[in-house]
């Protein structure tokens, strides 16, 4: 076994590894011996994509606030380190995290249903990058889960960074009762591509897909109602099934869910009655709806 972050070389089975004392965290992560913390959460719901930019964050505060609205007691835990921008779609991004006994964390709370976790809340300055190594990563996760003051949750929404790195394979690990992760993509070839991925990693850990959610997902025009084909509209229907995992359903491109994000307003906080309101309404029940019929199957 190397020192390394590497998980090529650790095979969890090696003299270290039985003696649970010679591996860093992230090589523990990789040979799969974490244990899972313990935590009351009855559903933990996984956010993620293949690719960057395909809208999980906003899937993610979406779902978390359609749940909480329906008086569920309800996290959202921003496991995006080098890129957490929860906070921001949800115009909290001043908030500090604090500590009552100084081990700890109180989540900002947005509700009396609603709490939040994210490294965004212990920056200085907004701008700082973030520059760790997987066994820190892997160190601040364990914290937002272990350390926080949650209480009793019905679900936590963990909104993932791209791809299938650390920060997916520390929440996959430590997290309990994940109930399944729910994979977004665009209509594009190659997001489609990455997100294969996605799913087959998810299924690798023995986890379940609680489906596809095609975002971006062509733009009613608010001038005539056409639908443009920005970025095509089918490629996530295709992809679900062909890897045989649900599909849950489409969101358009609409400027109003942009203008959430950027105002800390969550779309579904949203409702102005115009007709393409309406339809990328309709198009976001439906995919929370079907979410929630996956966890319960
Ligand atoms: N259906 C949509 N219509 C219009 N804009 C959208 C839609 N979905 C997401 N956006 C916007 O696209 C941008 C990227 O979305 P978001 O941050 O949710 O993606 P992400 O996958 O979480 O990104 P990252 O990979 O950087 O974490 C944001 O400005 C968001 O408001």
């Amino acid at each position: 076994m190397t020192d390394n972050n590497s998980n090529s070389e650790c095979d969890g089975n090696c003299k270290g590894c039985a003696s649970a004392t010679s591996c860093n965290d992230s090589q523990k992560a990789a040979s799969g011996m974490q244990q899972k913390v313990e935590m009351n959460v009855k559903n933990v719901i996984l956010v993620l994509s293949g690719k960057g930019g395909v809208g999980k964050s906003t899937v993610a505060v979406n779902l978390a606030m359609a749940l909480s609205n329906k008086g569920y007691k309800t996290g959202i835990a921003d496991a995006d380190i080098h890129g957490p921008n929860i906070p921001k779609m949800l115009g909290i991004e001043d908030e500090k995290l604090n500590s009552y006994d100084g081990k700890h964390i109180e989540p900002v709370m947005l509700t009396g249903k609603l709490g939040v976790v994210s490294m965004a809340f212990l920056l200085p300055d907004k701008s700082s990058p973030i520059i760790w190594r997987g066994s820190m990563k892997n160190t601040a996760i364990r914290q937002f889960l272990e350390d926080v003051n949650w209480g009793d949750l019905d679900y936590l929404v963990v909104d993932l960074p791209p791809g299938t790195g650390d920060e997916a394979l520390s929440i996959a690990q430590l997290a309990p009762n994940i109930a399944g992760a729910v994979i977004v993509t665009t209509p594009q070839e190659v997001a489609i591509l990455d997100s294969t991925k996605s799913v087959k990693f998810i299924e690798k850990l023995g986890l379940k897909v609680l489906g596809i959610i095609e975002n971006m997902s062509g733009l009613i025009c608010p001038h005539c109602g056409d639908t443009i084909d920005i970025f095509g509209i089918g490629g996530g229907k295709k992809a679900a099934d062909e890897l045989s995992v649900p599909y849950l359903g489409r969101i358009p491109i609409d400027p109003d869910m942009r203008k959430a994000g950027d105002e800390g307003k969550p779309f579904i906080m949203r409702r102005d009655g115009t007709e393409q309101n309406k339809e990328t309404w309709k198009h976001v029940d439906e995919v929370m709806e079907n979410i929630l019929l996956q966890i319960n199957n």
